[in-house]
């Protein structure tokens, strides 16, 4: 090990430490507080241990995944009715007993409303969330048989004694549901569920692409993120020892809860604990020094500008991102994986391309897609041959990325059929068509930017159980795979390194290598030779020549002529949304329909049936 490499390792591992000492001397202050004795502190600091949960929970769905929600207080409250209610009508049971149910009921109520939201996001996703905690405030006030309405539920008294147990009980239930959710919170992050929450985070859109189960994470994310908090509820509830729709609902609850996460920092571990045990404190201190009522809202609107101009990633990412600056402060970043890729020998130059087979791994017939009055796909039908590199040509505009979006799932036909391999995958998610084979790269690179190279490569999945949600997040043959791959398209090197850090053709040498992992029957590069220098075209042409030996099929959409000549067989020509020549490269390049879509006016095309027909056989 070199010597910057063992302090490097050295600096690490003090950090580390730092870092546990700091946070095992919090912890037991944390959990020894109600020895200050002073009731105001106490009630603050049960607060705080309420919201931290409600924060840590919802981080989940929040910091992991990306949803907005405001509807964290909504759950907090159901908790606490859940209680209420069951106490109710057995009064001699301690209310705690109820945690538990408390749990699985917010628990699945949000699953309930993951379900509903399941295709909205950004601003149409938030408002459904407020709707819902309004939608539940009015359920708890217009359900009077059952919540009492306005008038709320009384809890029973605390059996233990005041003056010997104070509000021991209720903290230490608290601390131990914090840490509880801590390590949930922990786990997630460390499994193949918590990576593709993470990817769904980062785009949905390709999460899919690579076989992530978009819907059932974000369900299972939604229970997962409700279940602490429904529990804490029960705790909230007893402690105040009263319910009431108007408290127990109010949208501050969730402001606090979504402030807390943006300010500690979302998507790191404790930064929402962090901001938690920040607001409870600022906004106790504006109730009983500042007035209370309206004041209380400008000190929360205020802090939340403060924060966007000011902090917008949060405390902890801030503090860490001033860390690894310190630490890399005087260094240079990895360079050379140019040099990397030219110790691989490329794989000596065909005579020629490889002959067309009879047999059709995809069949695409009669394509239609239109985007308003805009018909981008025309009926269109061609076929990528078993064992080919076939290429989709055309003018810019032609359709050539519709196509690929319609095969990959990414958009749904209007009309047509799409067959892999003898199945008809159409009617299929992206993930459902990942799984049968289908694995595609983006014309402009889509990796997901604030994962590792390795987490990207070793993110998709070939199937989907429920088993596999729990394992290693790098683990698994999966694991293996992506160091091979790496190697492969020689980007081992950056299997560290952030994704948006890379440049662009390292990102695309990257793309490749994470649908490799989906061990692809077919695959679908757009534009693989686009924006890279000649070096790097050189290798990838080299690196799909090698795969295609192994017997891999391709299909690639590529404005690149020397490449798609040099490198594929059969050729399929697009313009306007059909395919309007088919043959090898020497075939093509002769064909006057092809000269023309490319260079004329499109004469020819428009008299197709005609004239056009005829020139096109003329042609060849
Ligand atoms: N989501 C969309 N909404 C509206 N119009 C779209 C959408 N996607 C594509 N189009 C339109 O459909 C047509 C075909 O676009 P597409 O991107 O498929 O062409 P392309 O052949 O891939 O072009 P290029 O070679 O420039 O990438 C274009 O006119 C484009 O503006």
């Amino acid at each position: 090990m070199s010597d910057a490499a063992a302090k490097s390792v050295q600096d690490e591992r003090r950090s580390r430490l730092i870092r546990n000492g700091v946070l095992a001397v919090l912890a037991l202050i944390v959990v020894l507080f109600p020895l200050i004795g002073d009731a105001s502190m106490e009630n603050t600091m049960i607060l705080a241990l309420i919201f931290a949960i409600g924060a840590s929970g919802l981080n989940i769905i929040t910091g992991y995944t990306g949803y907005l929600s405001l509807s964290q207080g909504a759950f907090l409250g159901i908790g606490a009715y859940v209680a209420a209610i069951l106490g109710r009508s057995m009064p001699d049971i301690s209310p705690f007993v109820w945690m538990p149910v408390a749990g699985l009921t917010a628990a699945l109520l949000a699953m309930l409303l993951g379900l509903v939201t399941y295709r909205s996001r950004g601003a149409s996703f938030v408002i459904i969330t407020i709707a819902f905690l309004f939608l539940v405030q009015f359920v708890a006030t217009q359900w009077v048989p059952v919540t009492n309405g306005t008038a709320g539920i009384t809890f029973p008294l605390p059996t233990w004694s005041n003056a010997v147990w104070g509000n021991w009980p209720f903290h230490l239930v608290l601390v131990g549901l914090l840490a509880l959710s801590i390590l949930v919170s922990w786990w997630v992050r460390r499994t193949k569920f918590g990576t593709g929450l993470i990817a769904i985070r980062e785009d949905e859109g390709k999460a899919g692409s690579v076989g992530i189960n978009a819907p059932i994470y974000k369900l299972l994310a939604f229970g997962l993120s409700a279940l602490f908090v429904g529990m804490a509820g029960t705790v909230y509830g007893y402690y105040l020892s009263f319910v009431d729709p108007i408290g127990m609902f109010s949208i501050l609850n969730s402001v606090v809860i979504v402030l807390a996460i943006i300010l500690g920092g979302r998507g790191t571990l404790l930064g929402p604990v962090l901001g938690a045990f920040i607001l409870v404190p600022v906004d106790a201190f504006a109730n009983n020094y500042l007035g209370g009522g309206n004041i209380r809202l400008l000190v929360f609107g205020g802090l939340l500008v403060l924060l966007v101009v000011l902090l917008p990633k949060g405390i902890i990412p801030t503090v860490q991102l001033l860390l690894e600056k310190r630490r890399t402060k005087g260094t240079v970043g990895l360079t050379g994986s140019i040099t990397a890729l030219a110790d691989r020998p490329l794989p000596p130059p065909r005579e020629k391309l490889a002959p067309v087979g009879d047999t059709m791994l995809l069949q695409v017939t009669g394509l239609e897609k239109s985007f308003g009055a805009l018909k981008a796909v025309d009926g269109c039908t061609f076929g990528v041959p078993e064992g080919s590199i076939t290429a989709l040509i055309g003018p810019n505009g032609s359709g050539k990325t519709t196509v690929f979006n319609l095969i990959s799932g990414l958009m749904t036909p209007d009309a047509g059929e799409i067959v892999l391999d003898g199945e008809r995958i159409e009617g299929l998610a992206p993930w459902g068509r990942a799984h049968r084979g289908i694995g595609r790269t983006f014309q402009m690179t889509r990796l997901f930017r604030e994962m590792t190279v390795l987490e990207n490569v070793v993110a998709p999945l070939r199937d989907f159980q429920f088993r596999q949600l729990g394992l290693g997040a790098v683990s698994g043959s999966e694991a293996e795979k992506a160091e091979e791959f790496l190697e492969f398209v020689g980007m081992q090197a950056y299997r560290d390194a952030r994704a948006g850090s890379l440049s662009y053709g390292q990102q695309k040498l990257v793309e490749l290598a994470q649908i490799l992992v989906l061990d692809p029957k077919l695959i679908m590069l757009d534009e693989p030779a686009g924006g890279i220098n000649p070096t790097l075209i050189e290798r990838m042409g080299g690196l799909i020549r090698e795969l295609n030996d192994q017997g891999k099929t391709f299909l690639l959409v590529e404005h690149n002529m020397p490449f798609v000549l040099g490198l594929c067989n059969p050729v399929r020509v697009l313009a306007r949304g059909q395919v309007i020549a088919e043959g090898s490269p020497a075939e093509i390049q002769k064909d006057p329909l092809v000269l023309d879509a490319y260079l004329g006016d499109d004469y020819m095309l428009e008299n197709r049936s005609g004239d056009g027909a005829a020139a096109k056989g003329e042609g060849r």
